[in-house]
């Protein structure tokens, strides 16, 4: 897209410097060196007595370029001026400069660009800008000054919480802080800002350098403990990540020994801290979230998706009212049909009781909740079925139940309505068997709890319509899901990449490995709950139904124990019936369960794979590995047979459907981070010593070979989609 850093020169002798690289004018490295020659220019002019600086098309700046990372962190580019920006460019040219810069911010000053708006020496804003330095949610620190300006400005503990939340403030607040210096109409910003750069030149107004100031500073005592206070925040609610850390050195450095000396501290981190692993993963992930509706062979169609008005839902069971929830929490009217009035009652009151959560927590108030539950309507018949633009069927998994379901939609509901389901396992052209409507047949698999889980798998069939496909996606973004489109195979992407973790555990337990260190590790390693605290939430009556599934379709790479029926034999159901792998308190708080143990030990003794009778000996380092290659091998096979259309979409459905460490980039990102071929090597031990659930698949024996990354594009292999 076409870029400039424009400057107008007033005949009020203000310099106006326009930064324009849409879609958020980012500051890429050349826009960065284009926005120096216009400071130089300006101030080496004799009509240019001050400069204001803003950005195109009612946006500031939404920071640096992210788009140059992965170069630099592939080592394919250095870092060069990058790291000379914050002295060079913010220090040297804007805030030393002898003619005076005011920053006019209308919606976005984030990262780079509100440190460019901090080296100014005033900022005038409109009132819906947002403020913030979001760098740490990308796994880096601001790089251009930020972590020295802004405590200057709004003081420490301001400035550490919105840089380690990656939080934004709006204007108002910006105002009350000191951050923004007055606030003014979108029509207005350019005038008021050069009449503030007027006034201090005229010496009306002062010349603040906000890396000079320590009016807004605590005491350095005082400093010290809210730095200290907040590292030990860090290190208990992120164990795993150092930026922040980092982050706060460089707040430190910069309290101890003067802004300079920040700025200085503060480059030579965040040089390290953009090429380390948790950056390669998050910036990954920016990425690979923006990336899911750009499905190639589809975007290019230029399709429009069509308005959804009004949507029916089959079955309020948990996941027919969790889909009610979220649809209505976006405005959409709901049919909701059930079978009887009682079940009806049930699922509305479902709907009713995710709604009033909201209430209890202040996330929603009364007025609202009502005019939330009155876009849902019950249903016991399809006879308002012609109105509705979309059907999600969410009934029990009952192949004849859902054929003689679709039969019925098709009878009743418009030739252009979408018939979608929401099967997590069944083959969608069995689904669609019965009816002549194969190409508005498609799957929208949400994840339990529906209104809280931000991922929506769209499962298309060879047959599937891409307007249809347009269509759900559209009305995935509207409903606050990311959408990611999969091809039709047993258990989609997200569950089928996930089956052998919990396998994989199975398996170590009757290795002899301890069933809650193993959940430890895995919890200390990023993911939000080991497999067996997963297995008893999602209930052991569902684990053996789905497990049977992979047992069909995959039989040449399942483990197969005594663990889990045996446990369904000893009535332990999970988090269900309050006892599991663990057990439960009233507040579904899990503690270990020591009766377990001689279930644990029989399924040892039946499975026979101790070495030499005895428990096997692992590092932790050994149970994550042997855990989540697996994963990765099945990852590949979904990749190789192109259930998923990019690499990054399975990436982002990890993270958003399985709780897959951001910062660790998705599954195929980190196994890229890791080596494919070290990763290939491992399974093959594991191969010959514990059987073929380890062996690697050609695709990842391929990778590992060659030395071509996981996540590098497949040419020749037929689509699945
Ligand atoms: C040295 C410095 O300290 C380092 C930095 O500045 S790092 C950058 C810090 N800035 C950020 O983290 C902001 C990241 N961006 C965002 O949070 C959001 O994109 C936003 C709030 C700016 C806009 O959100 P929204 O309007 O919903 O649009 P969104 O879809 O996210 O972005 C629009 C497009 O801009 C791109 N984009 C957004 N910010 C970008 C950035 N900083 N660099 C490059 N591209 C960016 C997105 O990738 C997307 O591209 P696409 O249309 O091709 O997918």
């Amino acid at each position: 897209m076409a870029w400039s850093v424009d400057m107008d020169v007033g005949a009020d002798g203000v310099a106006v410097i326009t930064i324009n690289n849409p879609p958020v004018n980012s500051l890429a490295i050349h826009v960065l060196l284009a926005l120096k020659e216009k400071y130089i220019e300006a101030n080496a002019r004799d009509d240019v007595k001050a400069i204001v600086v803003t950005g195109a098309n009612g946006r500031f700046s939404g920071g640096f370029d992210i788009s140059q990372f992965p170069k630099m962190q592939e080592g394919g580019s250095n870092q060069g001026y990058l790291n000379q920006v914050s002295v060079d460019l913010m220090i040297e040219t804007i805030e030393e400069a002898k003619k005076p810069s005011v920053a006019a911010v209308a919606g976005l000053a984030l990262g780079g660009g509100l440190e460019l708006a901090m080296s100014c020496h005033a900022r005038i804003a409109t009132p819906k800008a947002q403020l913030g330095l979001p760098e740490l949610q990308l796994g880096i620190i601001p790089g251009f000054g930020g972590t020295q300006r802004l405590p200057r400005l709004v003081g420490l503990t301001k400035a550490i919480e919105m840089m380690l939340l990656s939080k934004p403030i709006a204007s108002e607040e910006g105002k009350q802080l000191g951050l923004v210096d007055e606030i003014v109409a979108p029509n207005d910003l350019l005038t008021a800002a050069r009449q503030w750069a007027l006034d201090i030149v005229s010496g009306k107004k002062p010349r603040l350098s906000s890396l000079q100031r320590t009016d807004k500073l605590e005491s350095l005592g005082e400093a010290r403990e809210i730095i200290k206070f907040a590292r030990a925040q860090v290190k208990r609610t992120a164990p795993n990540l150092t930026h922040p850390l980092l982050c706060l050195d460089a707040i430190e450095e910069g309290v101890v020994s003067g802004g300079y000396a920040g700025a200085l501290k503060e480059a030579e981190v965040f040089a390290a801290a953009v090429v380390s692993d948790n950056a390669k993963g998050l910036v990954n992930v920016f990425f690979a979230q923006r990336a899911t509706t750009k499905v190639p062979g589809i975007a290019e169609l230029g399709l429009k998706p069509r308005k959804i008005q009004k949507v029916a839902v089959v079955g309020g069971g948990l996941m027919g009212s969790g889909i009610v929830t979220a649809l209505i929490l976006s405005g959409y009217s709901v049919l909701l049909k059930e079978i009887n009035d009682k079940f009806l009652q049930t699922g509305l009151g479902r709907v009713k009781a995710n709604l009033q959560s909201r209430v209890k927590k202040g996330k929603m108030s009364q007025e609202k909740f009502e005019k939330t539950m009155s876009l849902v309507t019950g249903a016991l018949t399809y006879d308002d079925f012609k109105s509705v633009d979309l059907v999600i069927e969410a009934v029990i998994e009952n192949i004849e139940l859902k054929q003689s379901i679709f039969s019925d939609l098709e009878k009743n509901c418009r030739t252009d309505c979408i018939l979608s389901t929401n099967t997590s396992t069944i083959d969608l052209n069995l689904v669609g068997a019965k009816t002549r409507s194969q190409d508005r047949i498609i799957g929208a698999h949400f994840f339990s709890p529906a209104h809280i889980m931000p991922l929506l798998e769209i499962v298309r069939t060879d047959k599937t319509s891409p307007q249809v496909i347009v269509d759900l996606m559209a009305l995935g973004k509207a409903i606050k899901k990311t959408p990611v489109l999969v091809g039709n195979c047993t258990g989609f992407a997200v569950n089928r990449v996930f089956f052998p973790y919990t396998m994989a555990a199975l398996m170590l337990s009757d290795l002899g490995v301890d069933i809650y260190r193993i959940d430890n590790v895995i919890k200390s390693w990023g993911m939000p709950m080991g497999p067996f605290r997963l297995t008893d939430l999602v209930g052991f009556g569902v684990g053996v139904a789905v497990g049977a599934q992979f047992v069909n379709s995959f039989p040449d790479r399942v483990y197969i124990t005594h663990l889990i029926p045996n446990m369904l034999e000893a009535q332990r159901l999970g988090e269900q019936n309050g006892k599991g792998f663990y057990l439960y308190d009233e507040k579904r708080k899990a503690r270990p369960a020591p009766e377990i143990k001689d279930i644990v030990k029989q399924s040892q003794a039946d499975a026979g794979i101790m070495p030499n009778g005895k428990p096997l000996a692992v590092t932790d380092q050994d149970i994550v590995e042997m855990i989540m290659f697996p994963v990765v091998n099945e990852a590949c096979r979904v990749l190789a047979e192109k259930i998923v259309v990019q690499a990054s979409d399975l990436d982002i459905a990890s993270v958003l459907g399985m709780g897959f460490p951001p910062y660790r980039g998705g599954i195929v990102c980190w196994a890229d981070i890791v080596g494919p071929k070290y990763i290939a090597s491992r399974l093959n031990t594991w191969t010959k010593a514990y059987g073929d659930f380890f062996k690697p698949c050609a695709f990842l024996e391929e990778r590992a070979a060659s030395g071509v990354k996981l996540s590098a594009p497949i040419r020749d292999s037929k689509s699945r989609l």
